[in-house]
C-alpha cells in the first residue's frame, strides 16, 4: 500500500478505505463500483505542494483530468488550488460546470477542433499549450475575430521519450505530438507567435511519456529544451521564457515490482535541472509547471467487483470471473498492464491457490489479472483490484452493451456517490428508432 492509503482491514476481515467497509459499500452501491480514497488524493497535492514550496519556486501543477474526469474529482482539485490540463470540449466542460476557475485552465491537445478552440477561448480559459501550426493559425484567427489574446505555451518534442524504464533519444521525433526542434519547426512556430498580436508566448511544454520511475528522463528534457531556450533567447530578441512545463508521467505502483519516487523527489530533481541549466545560459528560472495525472488519482482508487462463474480446467487454470472487466478497466487489455488484488471479504484468509481473474465481455483478451495467488473463492465474493484511480472510469466504454459502473469516494467514514451508475435506459438514451423505406413487408432471400 502507499504511504498515503488509508486501507485497512477490520474486525470482520473486510478491507475498510476511508474508514468504510468496501464489502457494505458493494451491498449498498452494487458492483462494478470504482472507490476512491480521497485522503490519499488530498496527500499527494499536499505532497506535491510541499515539495515546490520548500524549493521557493513560482510554480504550477496541473492535474491531467484525461486521468479521471467527474465534477467531483474537479471539484476536489480546485479545493487544493491545483491548476488544470483538458484536452476535449468535453473535460473542459466538465471542469467548468464543476466550477473549475477557467483562468487556471491548461488546453491541451494534438487536434482541437475549431469549436472546441472558439468555446476555451470564449470560456477564458488560461492557457492554450498549442501543438501543432493548423492550432496556431486557427488559434489567432478565433482570437482576432474575437478581440481577445491567449497565453500560449508551444508543445516541443525534446528527443527524450521515456518507456517506463528505458530512455530512447530518438524516436520522439516520430510522434503525432507538438512541434519537432530538428526540422525547424519550432523555430517557425516561435516566429510565427511572436508575430502575432493575439498570441503571448510564455513558454514551452514537453512531456515525455507515462509511468516514469525515475528522475533521469526529467533531467534530460529539462537539459534538452534549455538547450535550445539559450538558442532560441539569442535568436529572437522579442522572446521572454516565463514558464517552463515539463509534464506528467510522474510513475506509481500497480504491482509490488512497481518502485514509484515520491513526489518530493521528482519536483527537486526537476527544479534542480531548471535551476542548473536556467544559471548555466545565465537566465532566470521560469515558473515550473507540471501535469500529474495518474500520480494524483491512480492509487487512490479502487474497483470492487462480485465475483461470478468460476471454471477450473484441471492441471491448465482456474479462471474466475467478475461482473465487470475491459469495460471498467480496459488497460490490461490494451497495455498487458498489470494489477493486484485482494477478497475483499476475505481478508484474514489464506492466499492458497491461483487463478486468473476474467472479465464477462465476449472477447478472449478480456482479462484483468493473470495468475494471482487468491484464497478459495465462491460466487457472491468480492474482488477489491487496486491502483485503479487514473485511466479507469475515464476509459469506461460501453461494450456488449455494459453499463458504466458508478463512482463512490470515501473519506472519515463516510461514503458518497459521485457519479451514478448508467442505466439500461442510459444506454438508450441517444438511440433513434429507424424509419422503414421500404414498402415490403418481408424479404425474400434466394
Ligand atoms: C501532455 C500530457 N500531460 C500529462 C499527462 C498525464 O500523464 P500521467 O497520468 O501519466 O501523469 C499526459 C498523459 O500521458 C500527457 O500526454
Ligand atoms: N491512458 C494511458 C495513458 C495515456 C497517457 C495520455 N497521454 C494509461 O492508461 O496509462
Amino acid at each position: 500500500m502507499s504511504a498515503f492509503s488509508t486501507h485497512t482491514v477490520n474486525e470482520k476481515g473486510h478491507i475498510q478505505i476511508g474508514g468504510v467497509d468496501v464489502v457494505e459499500l458493494s451491498r449498498e452501491y452494487g458492483t462494478p463500483l470504482y472507490v476512491y480514497d480521497v485522503e490519499d488524493i488530498k496527500q499527494r497535492m499536499v505532497a506535491f505542494k510541499e515539495a515546490f514550496d520548500a524549493e521557493g519556486v513560482s510554480y504550477q501543477i496541473a492535474y491531467a483530468s484525461k486521468a479521471f474526469s467527474c465534477i467531483a474529482i474537479i471539484q476536489l482539485m480546485k479545493e487544493y488550488g491545483m491548476s488544470l490540463d483538458v484536452v476535449s470540449g468535453g473535460e473542459l466542460y466538465t471542469a467548468l460546470h464543476a466550477g473549475f476557475p477557467p483562468e487556471q485552465i491548461h488546453f491541451h491537445g494534438n487536434n482541437k477542433l475549431p469549436e472546441e478552440i472558439e468555446f476555451a477561448v470564449k470560456s477564458g480559459v488560461g492557457c492554450f499549450v498549442v501543438d501543432n501550426f493548423y492550432e496556431l493559425d486557427l488559434l489567432n484567427e478565433i482570437l482576432k475575430n474575437n478581440n481577445r489574446t491567449m497565453d500560449i505555451l508551444l508543445r516541443i518534442t525534446p528527443g527524450v521519450e521515456a518507456h517506463t524504464h528505458d530512455y530512447i533519444s530518438t524516436g520522439q521525433e516520430d510522434s503525432k505530438f507538438g512541434f519537432d526542434i530538428n526540422s525547424g519547426q519550432a523555430d517557425l512556430a516561435i516566429e510565427k507567435s511572436l508575430a502575432s498580436q493575439y498570441l503571448q508566448l510564455q513558454g514551452f511544454h514537453s512531456h515525455i511519456g507515462s509511468q516514469i520511475f525515475e528522475e533521469e528522463g526529467f533531467i534530460l528534457a529539462v537539459e534538452a529544451m534549455v538547450r535550445e531556450i539559450k538558442r532560441w533567447n539569442d535568436k529572437y530578441a522579442n522572446f521572454t521564457l516565463n514558464v517552463l512545463n515539463v509534464g506528467g508521467g510522474f510513475g506509481i505502483r500497480y504491482t509490488q515490482d512497481d518502485a514509484p519516487l515520491s513526489p518530493g523527489r521528482y519536483v527537486s530533481a526537476i527544479v534542480q535541472a531548471v535551476r542548473e541549466q536556467m544559471g548555466a545560459i545565465g537566465l532566470p528560472v521560469p515558473e515550473i509547471w507540471i501535469e500529474p495525472g495518474r500520480a494524483l488519482v491512480g492509487e487512490a482508487g479502487t474497483t470492487l467487483y462480485t465475483i461470478g462463474s468460476v471454471k477450473d480446467i484441471p492441471n491448465v487454470r482456474k479462471y474466475v470471473s467478475v461482473d465487470g472487466g475491459m469495460t471498467d478497466n480496459i488497460r490490461p487489455a490494451l497495455y498487458e498492464a498489470e494489477y493486484e488484488a485482494d477478497v475483499a471479504n476475505r481478508m484474514n484468509d489464506a492466499r492458497n491457490e491461483t487463478v486468473s481473474i476474467a472479465g464477462k465481455c465476449c472477447e478472449s483478451g478480456d482479462m484483468l489479472i493473470w495468475d494471482i495467488a487468491l484464497p478459495s473463492v465462491q460466487q457472491g465474493d468480492i474482488l477489491a483490484v487496486y491502483s485503479t484511480g487514473a485511466y479507469g472510469y475515464s476509459m469506461a466504454n460501453n461494450y456488449n452493451r455494459i453499463e458504466r459502473p458508478g463512482v463512490v469516494f470515501v473519506e472519515n467514514g463516510q461514503a458518497q456517490l459521485v457519479v451514478k451508475r448508467e442505466t439500461y435506459e442510459d444506454l438508450l438514451k441517444q438511440d433513434l428508432r429507424y424509419q422503414s423505406q421500404s414498402n415490403c413487408t418481408s424479404v425474400h432471400l434466394t
